[in-house]
């Protein structure tokens, strides 16, 4: 735990984990380690819930590990991508990542793939590939990714990986893939899966017969149609081999069956989540004494990522718990985190703010707020700082809530760590201006996170129900009851999914959330009296991340083809990113007696 973390509350309680022949610990989104891997390396220092740091992670996994040998059976240990952005220990260094990528390779991953947010920025995926892809070797899995950093394409990791494991001699045959992601950096080609598993290392890698589990790691919602084909694929040539998926980039925790032998599991995000899956009963063709697979037995669990929870889960208490590599994770995170100035106190937060958990439009609402006072206050430049603007982001952007209380430089990089530009369109008719939001509102764009790219198209084509009653994967439901346990309560997830409501670790009050837009939008410098005498023209002020989509609302709403990104010039300078804006606004306008 960091030293400026909060202890998680007393009273929780856990059940046991059901260990079964094979095991698999996972992650993803971690892009936010302040709990978690979305580079919240050092843990949600505001949320004692998540707030286990990097170096805690590496404890439990050492223990967890040590318990699989106890036991003679197989622990996999994994992670899913998006390592990169959103907390100031990467996005405060320069390049990008430096030490992130660092102590990501102290951790023993078997596989590992990448995310989206490893391929926005050439740099970014470039350096992913020099130092994490060579570090990790045939265990970094990228069955669709291509990468030019020599003058020629070529993989940008592993296709297929075959292995067998050290225990119960599994024979693995492994895949990695990203879904269907179009923004990449042009250093970088993503292939749709529906091309890849036609290509013929795929089609030969699964018709080979030497295998008795596939598992496919994706940073690819598990409900996604990318996961459905691949699925279909191996279906075709093995109707009975266990294939066990893991996935990511939607932001939640979920289970899936898909057939009476596969399931697929989504560890949440930003290290709030780690991931447990276990299977029981499953045949390895080389252990004749093995069982076989039609008593197979999946287990899943979330387990919140605290210090309580890994010492349960574990049998260690807080002074046996940590490892020597532990403890000097922490340490290091800690100098590193000083090293940066990480923790510097910018202003006090006068209020929680959230992004979904209170109502949107409201007053807790940090989508209201950035709307009605920070963006109309910041965005400004000086050329046409008088002329009236419509200010367009999208939601997206803003990664975390805000908590009452310290504001640092790290919370600006949690709330909003993308680097931006803010472009604008001149002299639009007011009239055309005020349809854009709706636009917005109906179009597929990368708009949003917390879900899929394209989440319509995923969900519904991915979502044929699986009809569990003919399909009698046993899930495990030996874990003792939630019911019999005292519990204090905090907030948090509450998951219902395939396997029913029995698989998050701690029993939580369900968090609500509520619906918020795709792009926000703050008006600044309108006349008192704009809104019943509106001016003719206005300027549009907007995020380059979504110059394409506001050139394309504004040819449907014109009925013409006039407008198109490259019309659209800097609004501002280059250093005033929306993070930079919001230091500027907290230092000057929040206080700093907190
Ligand atoms: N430069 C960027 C990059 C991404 N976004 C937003 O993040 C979403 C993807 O993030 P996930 O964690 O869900 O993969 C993307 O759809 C955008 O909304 C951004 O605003 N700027």
């Amino acid at each position: 735990i960091q030293p400026s973390a909060q202890n998680p509350v007393a009273g929780q309680r856990f059940r046991h984990l059901e260990w079964g022949l094979i095991n698999f610990l996972h992650t993803t989104d971690n892009l936010t380690w302040g709990a978690n891997s979305h580079g919240w390396h050092a843990g949600h220092l505001q949320e004692p819930q998540y707030s286990a740091d990097f170096g805690d992670y590496l404890s439990l996994v050492s223990h967890l590990r040590n318990t699989a040998e106890e036991k003679g059976v197989d622990l996999i240990v994994l992670d899913t991508g998006d390592r990169a952005e959103g907390n100031g220990l990467w996005d405060a260094t320069d390049p990008m990542g430096k030490y992130t990528r660092n102590f990501y390779r102290e951790l023993p991953l078997d596989i590992l793939t990448l995310g989206n947010h490893e391929l926005y920025n050439g740099t970014t995926a470039r350096n992913e590939f020099l130092e994490m892809v060579s570090f990790y070797e045939g265990r970094y899995l990228a069955s669709n990714i291509d990468i030019n950093v020599t003058g020629d394409w070529e993989p940008f990791a592993t296709r297929i990986r075959k292995f067998v494991t050290e225990q119960q001699g599994f024979r693995i045959t492994a895949f990695g893939f990203l879904f269907n992601f179009t923004r990449n950096d042009k250093n970088t080609r993503v292939k749709t899966a529906a091309d890849t598993i036609k290509e013929s290392w795929f089609q030969e890698g699964i018709r080979d017969t030497d295998v008795d589990l596939f598992v496919i790691i994706g940073h690819v919602d598990i409900y996604s149609i990318e996961f459905t084909q691949i699925f279909e694929a191996i279906r075709e040539v093995h109707p009975d081999i266990p294939i066990q998926f893991f996935g990511g980039h939607s932001h939640i925790r979920n289970f899936r069956i898909l057939d009476n032998k596969s399931t697929a599991l989504e560890s949440g995000k930003y290290f709030e989540t780690v991931g447990w899956l276990s299977i029981d009963g499953i045949k390895a063709r080389e252990a004749p004494d093995s069982a076989d697979n039609t008593s197979m037995v999946v287990s899943r669990r979330y387990i919140d990522a605290n210090r309580v929870g890994y010492q349960h889960h574990t049998g260690k208490n807080a002074t046996t718990f940590d490892t020597p590599q532990g403890l000097l994770m922490t340490e290091r995170l800690a100098k590193y985190r000083a090293g940066l100035d990480l923790d510097r106190l910018i202003g006090c937060a006068p209020q929680d703010f959230s992004l979904s958990k209170h109502i949107y439009p409201g007053p807790q609402n940090w989508y209201s707020y950035l709307e009605e006072r920070i963006l109309p206050t910041m965005v400004y430049s000086k050329e046409r700082g008088q002329v009236p603007r419509f200010i367009f982001i999208n939601t997206g952007s803003q990664r975390s809530d805000v908590f009452k209380g310290p504001f640092t430089y790290d919370t600006s990089f949690l709330v909003s760590p993308f680097t931006s530009k803010f472009v604008h369109a001149k002299d639009i008719d007011y009239s055309i201006a005020i349809h854009l939001r709706d636009f917005f509102e109906k179009d597929v764009g990368p708009y949003r996170s917390d879900k899929s790219e394209n989440p319509l198209e995923n969900r519904q084509q991915g979502a044929e129900e699986v009809d569990i009653q003919s399909s009698p994967l046993l899930v495990d439901h030996r874990q003792a009851s939630l019911a019999r346990h005292k519990h204090t309560k905090v907030i948090g997830y509450a998951t219902t999914d395939d396997a029913g409501t029995d698989g998050d670790d701690t029993i939580h009050v369900p968090l609500k959330r509520y619906p918020t837009p795709q792009v926000i939008q703050g008006n600044a410098s309108f006349p008192e009296d704009w809104e019943s005498n509106p001016p003719a023209t206005i300027d549009l002020v907007f995020f380059d991340f979504i110059a394409w989509h506001v050139a394309a609302g504004l040819n449907e709403i014109t009925g013409t083809e006039d407008y198109s990104t490259k019309d659209f010039l800097p609004y501002m300078e280059q250093e005033d990113t929306m993070t930079r804006l919001l230091l500027d606004y907290v230092a000057k306008y929040w206080g700093r007696d907190c």
